[in-house]
């Protein structure tokens, strides 16, 4: 690969969301179509849910290896925005707030016994790339987010649109999203235009993109296979 300018590192990073981004999963489709019913609504917020409480201690691991004052700063308010400043604040009890909506029982849900294996796969995958690899790739991992204001926006109106079992305040995790999910990739986009100074560099970057991609698609993938084909796996959930 040659050298590219930051820009055409930027073309090609939104290409990859373009082609590989999880709006694309059928999973997807038929969620925001309204061609799911509320139990295989509740095995995604179910397995999604590990996703959401798996994100603060991914962003911790690497906060803990970056070098500055100004890049911790920027960093610890992901795990803010997920943990909350206090009790009953954040995403991830947002999140709960949806699992609730839907009728499942938060011990369950926070208990992550009926998650299935492929969500725990994926999931954990993520967050030991983020803990093992270099800080520019782990930075470059995060940036599926430039890709999430728009599916957050068609996922929330076609729920609403759809299902009599959900609500605005159900699907209140989203709200914040719509404002964290763009300073947040705004920073990261920023980082890695301006640290990617190599072609091995610019193919990490690309890389790193490409794998959290795969996380999100294969954790769709899982789903479709045990609730919409029918084959749950031993000790998953059960609708
Ligand atoms: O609803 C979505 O489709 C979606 C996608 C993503 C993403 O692209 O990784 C995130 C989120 N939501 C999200 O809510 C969130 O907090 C989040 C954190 C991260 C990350 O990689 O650090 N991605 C995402």
């Amino acid at each position: 690969m040659t050298l590219l300018t930051p820009d055409q590192l930027e073309e090609r990073l939104r290409q990859i969301g373009a082609e590989r981004y999880h709006n694309r999963h059928p999973f997807h489709r038929k969620l925001h179509d309204g061609l799911l019913t509320k139990q295989q609504v509740q095995a995604w917020a179910l397995n999604r849910y590990y996703y959401q409480a798996s994100i603060p201690a991914k962003d911790a691991t690497l906060l803990a290896r970056l070098p500055t004052t100004d890049l911790r700063r920027e960093w610890r308010r992901r795990i803010e925005d997920h943990d909350g400043t206090g009790p009953g604040t954040g995403g991830v009890e947002r999140w709960l707030v949806l699992t609730d909506g839907l009728g499942l029982d938060r011990d369950y849900v926070q208990s992550t016994e009926g998650l299935l294996p492929g969500t725990r796969f994926a999931v954990d995958a993520y967050v030991h790339f983020v803990r093992d690899r270099s800080i520019l790739a782990a930075i470059a991992s995060s940036l599926t987010e430039l890709f999430s204001p728009k599916i957050i926006s068609e996922r929330v109106s076609g729920m609403l649109r759809h299902y009599d079992f959900i609500s605005e305040e159900t699907l209140a995790y989203f709200t914040p999203r719509l404002t964290q999910a763009p300073r947040d990739s705004d920073f990261a986009l920023a980082y890695v235009r301006e640290h990617a100074r190599t072609p091995e560099q610019q193919q990490e970057v690309l890389s790193a993109l490409e794998f959290k991609c795969s996380v999100l698609w294969s954790m769709l993938d899982a789903l479709d296979y045990a609730y919409v084909d029918g084959k749950i796996p031993p000790g998953a959930f059960v609708p």
